[in-house]
């Protein structure tokens, strides 16, 4: 069999007695969009930082391409072609729009050039000589998500990527969700929209207290009795 695009294996955390990530296994082999939902606290996020080696496991393994990540550092698992954004956006004021992207592009060879055709893609141009402070809102997600996706990394996790962003900004932003899956990138969304969730994924998780309560297509887990007793409200799973 070939390895999987990414993988996890028996993974739990616990944070002294909370038990975040409750033997969760599960593995991906095509790309496309992966919608990861669940109730505050079912540990989606710990699911990421796991994969992003923010957080260790104190049991089982994540696997990118075969290759086993567990323990590994951020920088080395973005460098392996991993790379995420974080609910609470980490970037660094006194850089500018294109300096953050120079940073991961480094010495290579067009970086700058490839960095300007990155701000285009998310829709910056025009921002480059300034800074974060300086940037609306949306435009401050729309940078996180391009320094995410500097090198090309083969998967990208989306920790809420449409918290506190208005309709149209963020059907931009799906928009260009949909574009990046188009384009062969394998993308782990975690969001609390749930119709947003279930419009763009070709595949569902779901956790509930730290255990993966359903996995399949939106349809699917949309319709799962369990799912929706658990978690879903009628209102959200309604077109
Ligand atoms: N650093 C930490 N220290 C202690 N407990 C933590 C820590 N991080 C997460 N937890 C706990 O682990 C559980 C899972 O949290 P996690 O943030 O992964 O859930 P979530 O599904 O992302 O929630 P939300 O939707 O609210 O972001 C929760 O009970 C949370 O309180």
């Amino acid at each position: 069999m070939n390895p999987a695009v990414f993988e996890v294996q028996d993974l739990t955390v616990r944070f002294g007695g909370v038990t975040a990530l409750d033997g969760v296994s599960l593995r991906h082999d095509s790309g496309g969009v992966v919608g990861l939902i669940g109730a505050n606290g079912a540990g989606k996020t710990t699911f990421v930082n796991v994969l992003s080696g923010v957080v260790r496991p104190a049991r089982g393994r994540a696997l990118l391409d075969g290759h086993d990540l567990t323990g590994l550092p951020p920088h080395l698992i973005a460098r392996a072609g991993l790379t995420r954004t974080f609910q609470n956006l980490r970037l660094f004021g006194s850089l500018t729009v294109l300096e953050h992207l120079l940073v991961p592009y480094g010495a290579r060879r067009h970086g700058r050039q490839r960095a300007l055709t990155l701000l285009a893609e998310v829709g910056l141009t025009g921002t480059e000589s300034r800074h974060p402070a300086e940037l609306a809102y949306g435009e401050q997600r729309r940078l996180e998500l391009a320094r995410a996706l500097a090198l090309d990394p083969r998967v990208v996790l989306l920790d809420e990527p449409l918290a506190g962003l208005a309709g149209s900004e963020s059907d931009e932003l799906m928009t260009l969700f949909g574009r990046l899956r188009d384009g062969g990138t394998t993308l782990l969304l975690v969001e609390h929209d749930v119709p947003s969730v279930l419009r763009i994924s070709d595949r569902v998780l779901v956790l509930d207290r730290g255990r993966l309560l359903a996995d399949g297509t939106p349809a699917e887990v949309a319709s799962d009795p369990e799912v929706r007793q658990a978690y879903l409200g009628d209102d959200d799973v309604r077109d």
